[in-house]
């Protein structure tokens, strides 16, 4: 292969950086040491010397230790790969310079120069964005024009240079090819040095505006969010500390999945967390949910569907719902107005009912119920007190005079002595006794008002025929007997969490603590209407991302089925697609498209990126035979894979076929909810769970709970074969069913 002629220039200033970065990483190790061994002085002398000095000094020291420690550790990740990118490039009126793109900025410490960009820097974009020649970008909102001269790309392993790649229009990503190519480690990984135009246009896109993404299965809708989240903090981090950002990740087994990349795009403590164990840590509720899964299962095995379940399960998630929880809060918010009589000491008259009123229904309307009355708590106790002082006054004032009166006016000393002792008696009664009553006013004015407990105020909804009548009026008698049917016992379900958030939110209010200020959520079309309303509603944002596909809609039943209603909902956001796969074969997704094309949601067939590998596979067999699997799986280890995956329509069958495989002696995990990934093993998992995953192989194994020719089947088929990203095998005991709704032949 014939090198670069540039290749020897290259090796030269990659020995340079790798030089330099060195040097920075033995200095920032011996300010890491320095800073220690200071801290340690200090605290040995916290007895002896002046104490606030010592504090100060170990302040600063432990400042300068984070900082020294933050920088070898920056520069420690990037030693194996310093950069992977150049451009050439003039800003307007400037010198033309050669910028060096890496995972994070390096600095020459005495000029100042950039040794290394990070690739979220606003001049980076160029790189992503723009071709060659005249070009602008953005830094805030100030437009800078400029030139592209040329774009090259490095392959560095282990510190070494192994090719230089100069990109223009025609040649293709050799780099996206190569990262293509690899295998899928069960774990997705950063992406930096191959982001396409169309995908650095969303992790770019308004930092503070919202934005809907509908992608294709193996797009990068979740790499994007991520790489947002990244961006996002290098670019706003200072407005927006990590804390308040959220990720809503689909299941826990997923967040184990994205885990490890968040630490390497340089994301810290944000929180990464599902949105029902969000909902019960925002709300403090205790309960115990029923598997959503369950359901999905019941709905995909039973021939015909209980319409009466799937009416309520939708329901719950229309913003008809969410109305009449909004009813349901104004009737409280009545019934606690209602409570408001006028405040009295003794019989003065401190405060009207209908001044308190206003300032529950009006003035503080814009904040949930409990914290209005804490707000007119603190208002009614500073009047209070400022009355009760007024009042003592003028009670004094009173006593003084009558007493005055008394001494003066009155001449016969028998009648003088018997009103002062009189008029003396009740004063000292009186007064301390409004000193007390007034101290006590408030408190026991306000023990009226009662905390909302949110679980029986919606348990109470869910079975009181009354209050049905009264907050649901509409409702035909059918659809409220099923209802009360379905609710005769006590089961909590995803689909009430909305509904319970929202009444928390409106009640009580979001803790400070559970006020993420920026969310990101993947698989959102999995979301129903009301969930998102109320998400927004209880965090009071619209800084949402969202990345779903409709086609991967399992749980559309009782979720989202286009995205109008979310573009309705969030006004302000961006919406856009994505229509290349960069995870699967053409082959394979020829076949996946066959699926897509069947649903009704009419999206538009997926487009692979042009990375050919083996066709697809079907095999016929009676039943499944392990000793077939093991044959199948060796030889999917034959080809060097190592991720492959036995996705089953149920978890019931994906439970017996680990059984029977396990029997057999093939190493096997079944994973659940909450299983770690053990990647040395065919992974057995049921097709809900896929949902997110992606394996190098995957073997579809569908026996005795068959792909139906149904609208969520259908859904499940595809995410199924949309999960690997070279080899697909399908095994069934008669293909026509599967062949039937995979389109084939
Ligand atoms: N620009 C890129 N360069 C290299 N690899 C990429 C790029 N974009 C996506 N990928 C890879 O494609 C695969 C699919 O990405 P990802 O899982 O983020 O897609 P997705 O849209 O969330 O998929 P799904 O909807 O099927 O879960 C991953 O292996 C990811 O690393």
């Amino acid at each position: 292969m014939q090198k670069h002629p540039d290749f020897e220039f290259e090796l030269q200033r990659l020995d340079y950086t790798k030089h330099y970065m060195q040097r920075l990483l033995e200095e920032s190790m011996r300010d890491v040491q320095s800073s220690q061994d200071e801290i340690r002085h200090a605290m040995a002398d916290l007895d002896y010397l002046d104490s606030s000095l010592s504090y100060i000094n170990i302040l600063t020291n432990t400042r300068f230790f984070e900082m020294a420690r933050t920088q070898k550790e920056g520069l420690e990740a990037i030693q194996q790969k310093p950069y992977f990118a150049r451009i050439h490039f003039q800003t307007e009126g400037e010198k033309d310079e050669f910028l060096y793109i890496g995972k994070t900025s390096v600095f020459h410490q005495e000029t100042q120069e950039p040794i290394i960009v990070d690739w979220r820097s606003p001049v980076a974009n160029v790189y992503y964005d723009g071709r060659l020649g005249d070009l602008t970008y953005k830094v805030r909102d100030e437009e800078i024009s400029g030139h592209l001269f040329s774009k090259r790309q490095y392959k560095i392993e282990e510190g070494e240079l192994l090719d230089v790649l100069d990109i223009d229009l025609t040649t293709n990503d050799e780099l996206l090819q190569d990262a293509l190519a690899g295998k899928a480690d069960v774990r997705l990984t950063e992406i930096v040095s191959t982001i396409q135009a169309e995908q650095n246009e969303i992790i770019r896109a308004n930092l503070k505006q919202p934005i809907i993404v509908q992608g294709a299965a193996g797009s990068g809708k979740t790499t994007i969010a991520l790489h947002r989240i990244s961006y996002f903090l290098y670019t706003m981090g200072t407005d927006f500390p990590s804390e308040k950002l959220m990720i809503l990740a689909p299941s826990k087994l997923f967040m184990e999945y994205i885990g490890d990349v968040l630490p390497e795009l340089g994301v810290g403590r944000i929180c990464q967390t599902t949105f029902a164990e969000y909902v019960l840590d925002a709300t403090g509720l205790k309960l115990k949910l029923a598997d959503p899964n369950k359901k999905l299962e019941l709905l995909t095995a039973a021939d015909s569907v209980n319409e009466d379940q799937l009416f309520i399960a939708r329901m719950k998630g229309t913003l008809r719902y969410r109305e009449i929880m909004q009813r349901y809060v104004e009737k409280l918010e009545q019934e606690t107005a209602a409570l408001f009589e006028d405040v009295y000491i003794e019989k003065y008259r401190i405060m009207r009912a209908s001044r308190l009123k206003k300032l529950f229904l009006e003035d503080f309307n814009y904040m949930p119920l409990e914290k209005r009355i804490e707000r007119i708590k603190l208002i009614m106790q500073s009047e209070v007190n400022r009355k009760r002082k007024q009042l003592y006054k003028i009670l004094s004032d009173k006593y003084e005079e009558a007493l005055d009166k008394a001494l003066y006016g009155i001449r016969d000393d028998e009648k003088r002595r018997a009103r002062i002792t009189r008029v003396m008696d009740e004063r000292d009664e009186r007064l301390p006794s409004i000193e007390k009553e007034g101290k006590k006013t408030v408190s026991s004015y306000m023990k009226r008002f009662k905390k909302f407990n949110i679980k029986s105020l919606y348990r109470d909804w869910l079975t009181n025929p009354q209050l049905h009548i009264e907050l649901a009026c509409h409702w035909s008698e059918s659809e409220r007997d099923a209802f009360f049917a379905a609710h005769a016992s006590e089961l909590w379900e995803t689909e009430d969490l909305a509904a319970l958030y929202y009444l928390h939110a409106k009640l009580k209010g979001v803790a400070d603590e559970w006020k993420m200020r920026v969310v990101f959520i993947d698989e959102v079309q999995d979301y129903s209407e009301f969930q998102l309303a109320a998400l927004q509603d209880g965090l009071e944002t619209d800084m949402f991302t969202m990345v779903g596909d409709l086609a991967q809609g399992i749980h559309s039943y009782r979720a989202l089925k286009s995205w109008e209603p979310v573009q309705e909902m969030f006004p302000r956001a961006t919406y856009t697609t994505l229509q290349k796969s960069y995870r699967t074969t053409i082959e394979i997704m020829q076949l996946a498209n066959k699926v897509l094309a069947q649903m009704d949601e009419d999206l538009p067939l997926v487009e692979p990126v042009v990375r050919h590998g083996r066709e697809p596979e079907f095999y016929e067999m009676p039943r499944l035979n392990a000793s077939d699997v093991n044959e199948i799986y060796k030889s999917i280890l034959g080809r060097g894979h190592r991720s492959i995956a036995l996705i089953c329509k149920t978890r019931k069958e994906a439970a017996a076929i680990h059984k029977q495989l396990e029997k057999s002696g093939m190493p096997v995990q079944l994973l659940g909810e909450n299983s770690d990934i053990n990647g040395n093993c065919l992974l057995i998992v049921p097709s809900h769970l896929s949902k997110g995953l992606e394996f190098d192989a995957v073997i579809i194994a569908a026996f005795d709970e068959p792909f139906r020719d149904h609208p969520i089947d259908r859904k499940l088929l595809y995410v199924a074969m949309t999960r690997p990203m070279h080899e697909l095998h399908l095994l069934s005991d008669t293909l026509a069913p599967l062949i039937k709704i995979a389109g084939e032949k």
